[in-house]
């Protein structure tokens, strides 16, 4: 089903205001009370500092928010980001290192926001898929590096502001900041839009089913029951670890959780016939390489890939109908590198056209990482039939 929305300007979809005052988070002061009489020029800015730390990087985002006046809520007026490559999950074995990365964003947070305001501006990180597939002793041990450093730094940090954030709250905050910025957020709201989050480590779906059959047949940790506009939404919602863009390429060749890694060469069909290079992920190196001497392309690289989620995939079957989707991460990022999308625009693609552009294997991507987009980046729209 061809589908044709507006991306919307996220300052501008922000500015609205629609009623999400049960959706702040503590942290955000709403001014509640009517204050009697008003203050003539009432304005006030403050900042929040918000570290994305994702398996393959690692962002600070910068937001600077106006209230004008006491009894509305204070509006987005500035965003700034930055990123720095790799994750924190590269330096498992060297947490003071990956402390270090941080240490250079703080810097750009320092720059930007006010020092009289630095006291009052919380500061928080969480981190993905990146940090839930360490053993949990490394992942604790970035963690704790990561809070010292706050600690140390002149902003103010709230209780449990570095954390691993969960799948599922990675999945829902996703559907609820898409159908915000689109306009779908408003009580009994029934005509949303699902999203898929493609990340290096983990994949995310998240919808609102509007079949009862797909919440009494979804696994029961699949649902999740969130309260807005004094109303409980059911939604359907998955991370699948380990499935990210990266982790399942290194599972297609059979390269993760495997020892070896300092002889072993992980070789694939999906890989050109020639191709050899070493790729970083989690703090280990992998060796990779085509089968040389065998073949490459669709049929056999499905094949692989279909071991490594066979069994894995939950299909519901309200999605094949004619669900709306926004598509972001990497499957943006692989539908503009193979032309299926305009890089600035985003756009709209069917699943099959994914599965056309992969059996012409005329971009056959073989580089784990490629150019990162700032949280800003339009989104695919998929539209399933
Ligand atoms: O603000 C951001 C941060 C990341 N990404 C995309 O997210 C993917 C990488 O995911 P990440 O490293 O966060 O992996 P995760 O930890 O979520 O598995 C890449 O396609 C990035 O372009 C994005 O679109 N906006």
């Amino acid at each position: 089903t061809y589908y044709n929305h507006h991306i919307y300007n996220r300052y501008r979809a922000l500015n609205h205001h629609a009623n999400m005052d049960n959706q702040l988070p503590p942290e955000v002061p709403v001014a509640k009370e009517e204050v009697a009489p008003r203050p003539v020029n009432f304005s006030r800015t403050f900042y929040g500092i918000m570290f994305d730390a994702g398996s393959t990087g690692t962002r600070i985002h910068i937001y600077k928010f106006i209230q004008k006046d006491p009894v509305e809520l204070p509006v987005l007026d500035n965003e700034m980001y930055h990123a720095v490559k790799p994750g924190l999950s590269a330096y498992a074995d060297m947490p003071a290192m990956g402390g270090e990365t941080i240490r250079q964003l703080l810097k750009v947070a320092k720059k930007t926001i006010p020092k009289e305001q630095w006291i009052q501006t919380p500061v928080v990180l969480k981190a993905t898929a990146g940090l839930r597939l360490l053993p949990q002793e490394k992942a604790k041990a970035l963690l704790d590096e990561v809070k010292e450093i706050f600690d140390d730094s002149p902003f103010f940090v709230p209780n449990n502001s570095v954390t691993i954030m969960n799948g599922t709250n990675e999945g829902v905050l996703a559907w609820v900041t898409v159908n915000f910025l689109t306009g779908h957020l408003y009580a009994k709201t029934k005509r949303t839009v699902g999203i898929l989050d493609l990340g290096g480590g983990s994949t995310q779906i998240t919808f609102l089913p509007r079949l009862k059959k797909t919440v009494l047949t979804a696994p029961e940790d699949y649902i999740a029951r969130i309260n807005m506009f004094n109303s409980t939404f059911e939604l359907y919602t998955h991370s699948y670890l380990g499935n990210g863009l990266i982790a399942a390429r290194l599972a297609t060749l059979g390269a993760l959780g495997a020892d070896g890694l300092d002889w072993k060469v992980f070789r694939s069909s999906c890989l050109p016939k020639k191709f050899r290079e070493d790729w970083s992920f989690g703090g280990l190196t992998y060796k990779v390489s085509g089968i040389p001497d065998g073949f490459a392309g669709y049929k056999l690289c499905y094949q692989e890939v279909l071991r490594v989620v066979k069994g894995i995939v939950h299909q519901p079957f309200e999605v094949k109908g004619s669900s709306i989707f926004y598509a972001f991460s990497y499957y943006y990022d692989r539908a503009v590198e193979s032309g299926l999308i305009d890089g600035s625009r985003g756009g709209t693609v069917e699943v099959r056209d994914f599965k056309k552009r992969a059996k012409e294997g005329k971009t056959l991507d073989v580089l784990p990482f490629s150019k990162e987009h700032s949280g800003q980046s339009p989104a695919a729209h998929i539209a399933q039939t």
